[in-house]
């Protein structure tokens, strides 16, 4: 785990002295549009993602592609999931595909070539411009929304998770699920401090309880459409129980005691094309063996058993 500062890579780990042991996000660098009126237009075979099986951010991103039919005209690089001193790497690893476009070694180095001066975070994913050679965007947040309509002309696929009817009460759970539950999760395994720990888990917790209630209504997050709020909360609870409730220690409850969320979680899993996006040996290995901090030994648990899949 490290970051870039003015273009050369550092080994270190989030700094959360000065802020009472807390985990604080930073916000992403790259933030273009795709979209007929931008530098980045649509287009067949221009861009490429790179991502990690193992981080939700990125799982986005790849859900948003398969049911936008996009799979076809943006290929993919997938990152070792064991990410130590060097950051992520394009190593070889079972299901890992290497850089497909410059053979890398590293992530990093995909960031030096944009700006051989950058102080940035290498993160997953990164929407990537084959044209121009830059990083398009590097927020997953954006990038499922370019995904979701930019790219209708190309793919002539209509379907749309954040119809315009339902986007204030999308934006309005995104906020929440986002800040209580998606990064609530690494406030809680990141956290440095009791106080701080308890805080998140505690916030966790509730807004779990709140979307156990919401699904006791109804069948999505949103009324009974499956829109993006939907996608941006399944990447965090399929990771939950293998992973966020012993590694991060959220472990009030397990997904598997939330009756309607946990049926909501498998309904979404067996739609066409998501079960495909989920990779739990780079889950599980990517969180017990990259953050030494947490799990010195790096040693992944057996457990559990995913049998429910199968
Ligand atoms: N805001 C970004 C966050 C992406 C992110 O934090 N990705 C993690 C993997 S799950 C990462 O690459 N971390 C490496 C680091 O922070 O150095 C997004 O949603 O796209």
């Amino acid at each position: 785990m490290g970051l870039l500062v003015e273009g050369r890579w550092h080994d270190t780990w989030y700094d959360t002295k000065g802020n009472e042991g807390k985990f604080k996000r930073q916000a992403s660098l790259f933030r273009n549009e795709v979209s007929s009126n931008s530098e980045f237009t649509p287009d067949s075979g221009r861009y490429h993602l790179y991502v990690s099986l193992a981080c939700p951010w990125a799982h986005r991103t790849l859900i948003m592609r398969e049911l936008k039919g996009l799979a076809p005209h943006i290929s993919v690089s997938v990152v070792n999931p064991k990410m130590r001193e060097h950051g992520w790497t394009f190593l070889p690893y079972p299901g890992a595909t290497g850089d497909m476009l410059y053979q890398h070694q590293y992530m990093y180095q995909l960031y030096q070539r944009v700006d051989s001066n950058i102080t940035s975070r290498v993160t997953v994913p990164v929407l990537w411009d084959t044209h121009t050679q830059q990083i398009v965007n590097n927020e997953s947040a954006e990038i499922i929304r370019y995904f979701n309509s930019g790219f209708n002309t190309v793919t002539g696929n209509e379907d749309d998770y954040y119809p315009a009817a339902l986007r204030s009460e999308i934006d309005a759970v995104n906020e929440w699920v986002y800040h209580d539950i998606n990064n609530g999760v690494y406030k809680a395994g990141f956290a440095t401090e009791q106080n701080a720990y308890e805080e998140a888990v505690t916030q966790l917790f509730a807004a779990l309880d709140k979307v156990e209630s919401r699904l006791s209504n109804h069948a999505f997050l949103v009324g009974d459409t499956f829109t993006e709020a939907d996608i941006r909360l399944f990447t965090t609870l399929i990771r939950f129980d293998p992973v966020y409730h012993g590694h991060f220690k959220c472990n009030l409850k397990q997904i598997k005691d939330y009756p309607a969320t946990y049926d909501y979680m498998k309904r979404i899993f067996r739609m066409p094309g998501i079960a495909e996006t989920v990779n739990f040996d780079h889950i599980k290995t990517h969180y017990y063996y990259s953050h030494t901090m947490i799990n010195p030994t790096g040693v992944v648990p057996v457990g559990p058993s995913l049998s429910l899949w199968e």
